[in-house]
């Protein structure tokens, strides 16, 4: 691989790369249209023979024929259900129970005469049954769609909201917005990460001596040249191009993708103008810049295997349970870092979404690759969950008793959690459990406003335990978890980030303190970051 990025200079990935898809892959559909042709192709076959001498002549003849090529159907037939049935035993358990077809006691046993009017009461059994399967096809469908669109409308929520949040300069975000300390601390601490965690074990190792060796009049000795691939999941406008572009091992591709189109319309603009020189202060020269490519996805909802980057890179269909120790030795994704920065709690909304965001970070890391991020602290909301409801209580207690409660399933308002304060608020809708543990982990939804950046849009708990255990099934292993704080009060004198935090205006030059409000740093406290290691 050529991995010199000029500018205009496109790098070419290889090809060799591309996912192996499964092809029998279970579809429900699949198994609903066979329900219904084992259903109606019953009705169409010869009738069995009936007498003792018949039934011997079909057995001679059939020996006599051998066995009989399966049908396609037949072949279909033997593909196992998620319950791990196969769709005759599902036949059997069906017939079993069909009060439709009684079994003779045995074969020897005397043949109940027909009664007049029986192959009439048969086809109106029958035509019940089709009905009640039809139905039943009917309902599955609603559901689906229910849920998908239950789904598309916080997808589309949340989009929406990300579209309209303005593209708002750097000049403002320093000097006039209200929260200017959050920012410039949210974004060191993602500097930090990238810092800390981009660079691949080897680079790593002969980084930190290269900083050893700084103060030395010989200089650092030369590091070698292997760039990075990086994956960025919910990119938003592309506020972290520039940090990428200081991480460092240099990188040489980024793939920016988040389903706000308009936010993606935004970071191709910045990376643009990045590429040009234009919009850079002091108007130095372009600066030379890693290759990119913005798409709008959802990365949570969908698998990323369809965007032609992503396939060129490598991206293994066989990341995560199931996949075959075959695939987990020498499968894998061909990208370095997968980074996702405040964006994982919207995946917390089903099980099916968690599941699909780590196929989709596992399918497209290389061995060694790392996955990055940050999200809120699930120990964070634990705790003021909890302590909502301790003070509940005591306010409860010390109230004289009501003679009515709310009614069954509602929620009366003052048992909603609710806490925050002038620039960020959290609000859980329903009920919320009492010692702050989340069971199930998925679909724990709250709102969050963020003063001039969140305008109350609903996301997920990402209840830690249950996340880094559901990791492993996709070889991910925790290698950093820490809250925001912890990793100032850890980096803020090291000697490369404490200055960075000096030029982010994120320490008091003069008293060399955080440069935030209490509520600020009440704000940023909600959240921690992290990385796992592709083993
Ligand atoms: C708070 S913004 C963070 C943007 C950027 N990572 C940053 O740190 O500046 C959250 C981002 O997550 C994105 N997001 C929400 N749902 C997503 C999904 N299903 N897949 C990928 N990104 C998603 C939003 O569109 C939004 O851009």
């Amino acid at each position: 691989m050529d991995n010199r990025t000029d500018e205009g200079h496109r790098p070419q990935y290889p090809d060799s790369r591309s996912p192996r898809q499964t092809t029998d892959s279970y579809r429900p559909g699949d198994q609903q249209k066979q329900r219904s042709m084992d259903g109606d192709a019953g009705s169409d076959r010869p009738s069995a023979p009936v007498s003792k001498r018949e039934r011997m002549q079909e057995r001679h003849q059939r020996r006599k024929r051998g066995r009989t090529p399966p049908s396609v159907f037949s072949r279909r037939n033997r593909s196992r259900s998620p319950d791990g049935s196969t769709p005759r035993d599902d036949r059997e358990r069906r017939r079993s129970r069909s009060p439709l077809a009684p079994r003779s006691p045995s074969p020897e046993a005397p043949r109940q005469r027909k009664r007049p009017g029986g192959g009439a009461r048969q086809g109106l059994a029958d035509r019940e049954t089709l009905r009640r399967r039809q139905e039943e096809r009917e309902r599955a469908e609603q559901d689906d769609a229910l849920r998908n669109s239950r789904d598309r409308g916080v997808t589309d929520v949340v989009r929406q909201h990300y579209n309209a949040v303005p593209e708002r300069g750097r000049e403002w975000r320093k000097t006039e917005s209200k929260i200017k300390g959050l920012r410039s601390f949210n974004n060191w601490v993602k500097s930090t990460l990238i810092q800390k965690f981009s660079p691949d074990e080897e680079f790593a190792a002969r980084f930190n001596d290269t900083k050893d060796w700084a103060d030395d009049s010989m200089g650092p000795p030369p590091i070698d040249d292997k760039r990075l691939l990086v994956l960025d999941l919910g990119c938003g406008k592309g506020g972290d191009l520039g940090k990428w572009q200081l991480a460092p091992q240099t990188v040489d591709l980024y793939v920016g993708l988040d389903p706000a189109n308009i936010s993606i319309e935004q970071a191709q603009g910045r990376y643009d103008q990045m590429r040009s020189g234009r919009g850079q202060r002091g108007r130095r020269p372009p600066q030379p810049i890693f290759h990119a490519e913005f798409y709008p996805k959802d990365c949570f909802g969908e698998w990323l295997g369809d965007i032609n980057i992503i396939q060129q890179v490598g991206i293994d269909a066989n990341a995560g349970p199931g996949g075959s120790i075959m695939a987990s030795r020498y499968g894998g994704g061909g990208f370095d870092v997968v980074t996702s920065m405040f964006a994982i709690h919207y995946a917390f909304e089903s099980e099916e979404k968690t599941r699909q965001m780590l196929s989709n970070v596992a399918g497209c890391l290389k061995k060694g690759g790392r996955f990055i991020g940050v999200c809120p602290n699930s120990d964070v909301i634990a705790g003021q969950v909890s302590n909502f409801h301790k003070k509940r209580k005591e306010r409860e207690a010390a109230k004289p008793a009501e003679p009515e409660g709310p009614e069954d399933g509602e929620v009366e308002e003052d048992e909603r959690a609710s806490w925050g304060n002038d620039i960020y608020r959290v609000q859980f809708p329903g009920a919320t459990p009492e010692d702050g543990v989340f069971r199930p982990p998925f679909g724990w939804k709250y709102s969050y406003f963020m003063r001039e950046a969140v305008e109350e849009v609903p996301e997920y708990v990402v209840p830690w335990e249950a996340f880094r255990a559901l990791t492993e099934d996709y070889n991910l292993e925790l290698q950093y978890r820490k809250p925001f704080l912890d990793i100032w009060e850890d980096e803020k004198n090291d000697r490369d980030l404490g200055p960075l935090s000096e030029r982010m205006g994120v320490r008091d030059r003069a008293t060399g303190a955080l440069a935030m409000t209490e509520e600020e740093k009440e704000a940023v406290s909600f959240y921690h970051a992290f990385c796992f290691y592709k083993v």
